[in-house]
């Protein structure tokens, strides 16, 4: 067999995978390896020989490993399943956010990650960073809340939380907000059970999704959608591009559409969760982003940060490779391993009969404004955190209220910072605000 023939079929038809394993040990490049027990040493003793190519091959390799953690969230679980297209929704389990600005999210994840002297997350750098930022209010109203820990992955909502847009074929256009309901109900754990569970098994969430999906009992979620008509804005007292917000679903329906079911287990946690690369950039022709700041600074962040945690070919990654045909000459670079044998790499070309894709509608909306560095006109940043707070029963407001003196009493927090939180949750909740005050009066360390 033409051995250039051979190389070819075996690139096309042997995608890297352990099922074409040889039957015996060797090195990366295939040649034998006969003893992978031994370096080869002069005599029985060493020194170690140079030569030896497998070790320093197998060294080497070890070396590199790991490869730079997520900047934020750089720990969790990952499940196979079906839904619809190439279409990446990266949400969280709470329909709001702390800050809408991107400009305050390296800042915000700063105080939220451990102390750079101690390496220990700390609430004095939590509590202080947040005192400026009273549109977190709405965020802390479920963080601290019983939701605020999930029993395990099956059981939480989910929520694209940015405002996106929806346009249809005629070029309409209505703000859109996704969220997913989980089929079995939402569970949390309260604080000494989370300790329990927490303390018994630290990978108990990934432990729960992996033997369910095992066992045939496949998490599924509904998925449900808010529409707003651009046009309606004005008609409610926040901004709907405002991501510490939620639609009221009294007035803006949630209307199911679909259904996500995850039925498989990965096969290799590195390949199928650490080089995953997910981006809210990342959409399809009829969703379409909003002029939410957060979602516009999201939307350059995390491809950014993929070509630097994984390299530039990221997307060729099996796990993150799109699932349809696709063309264009972004390639080269670190890591290209796609094989192409084209002579033109250029746009536009006669000899490439490959042409643009056919117009599909974006929002028509005509921008206009002065440059400006400002916040936006509706900030409201205590009537949802109020609303929530009432709406809790007195037994749950007790615990958010337990939760909140607990942060409160950090010895490091200066009076100025109790009082200024004491001041926001008083403009939430006048009588939050007053509870909050005669507790902390009453610890010793005020
Ligand atoms: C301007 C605000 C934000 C910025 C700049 C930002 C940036 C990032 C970055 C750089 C990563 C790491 C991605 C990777 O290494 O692959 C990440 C992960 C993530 N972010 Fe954000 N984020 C923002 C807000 C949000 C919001 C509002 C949500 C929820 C809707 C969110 C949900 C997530 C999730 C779920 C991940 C994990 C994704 C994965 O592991 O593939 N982020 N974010």
């Amino acid at each position: 067999m033409d051995p250039y023939k051979f190389r070819v079929a075996c690139v096309a038809q042997y995608r890297p995978s352990s099922s074409f394993n040889a039957p015996m040990w060797s090195t990366n490049s295939g040649a034998p390896v006969w003893n992978n027990d031994n370096s080869l040493t002069v005599g029985s003793r060493g020194p170690i020989l140079l030569e030896d190519y497998h070790l320093v091959e197998k060294i080497a390799d070890f070396d590199r490993e790991r490869i730079p953690e997520r900047v934020v969230h750089a720990r969790g679980a990952s499940a196979k399943g079906f839904f619809e297209g190439n279409w990446d929704l990266v949400g969280n389990n709470f329909p709001v956010f702390f800050i809408r600005d991107g400009m305050k999210f390296p800042d915000m994840v700063h105080a939220l990650k451990p102390n750079p002297k101690t390496h220990i997350q700390e609430n004095w750098r939590i509590l202080d960073f947040f005192s400026h930022h009273p549109e977190s209010l709405h965020m802390f109203t479920f963080l601290f809340d019983d939701i605020g820990v999930p029993a395990d992955y099956r059981h939480m909502d989910g929520s694209g939380v940015n405002t996106y847009t929806l346009v249809n074929r005629a070029g309409k256009a209505h703000y859109v907000k996704f969220h997913w309901k989980p089929t079995c109900g939402v569970k949390s754990l309260l604080e000494e059970e989370a300790v329990t569970v927490g303390g018994t098994n630290h990978s108990h969430a990934t432990k729960d999704l992996t033997d369910s999906i095992a066992a045939g009992n496949y998490p599924e979620w509904t998925f449900y959608i808010q529409t707003i008509d651009p046009d309606h804005e004005e008609r409610f007292d926040f901004d709907p591009l405002d991501v510490t917000k939620t639609w009221p679903e009294d007035v803006v329906p949630l209307q199911p559409v679909g259904r996500l079911v995850l039925n498989r287990n990965i096969d290799n946690f590195f390949s199928e969760n650490e080089q995953l690369a997910f981006c809210p950039g990342i959409i399809v022709p009829g969703v379409y982003y909003s002029d939410d700041k957060l979602l516009q600074t999201r939307i350059f962040s995390y491809s950014d940060t993929q070509r630097h945690r994984l390299g530039p070919n990221y997307l060729l990654l099996p796990a993150n490779a799109p699932k349809c045909s696709h063309h264009n000459n972004h390639y080269d670079g670190l890591m290209n391993f796609m094989h192409r044998d084209e002579e033109v790499d250029y746009f536009p070309s006669r000899f490439d009969p490959a042409k643009h894709a056919p117009r599909y509608p974006i929002p028509s909306r005509t921008l206009n404004g002065r440059r400006e560095k400002m916040v936006i006109e509706k900030e409201n940043n205590f009537k949802q955190p109020g609303e929530r707070y009432r709406s809790m029963d007195p037994a749950r407001q007790e615990r958010f209220i337990n939760r909140w003196i607990d942060a409160l009493s950090d010895p490091r927090l200066t009076h100025e910072i109790k009082a200024i939180w004491l001041s926001c949750w008083s403009q939430a909740d006048k009588s939050l605000g007053q509870k909050l005050a005669s507790r902390l009066s009453s610890k010793p360390s005020m």
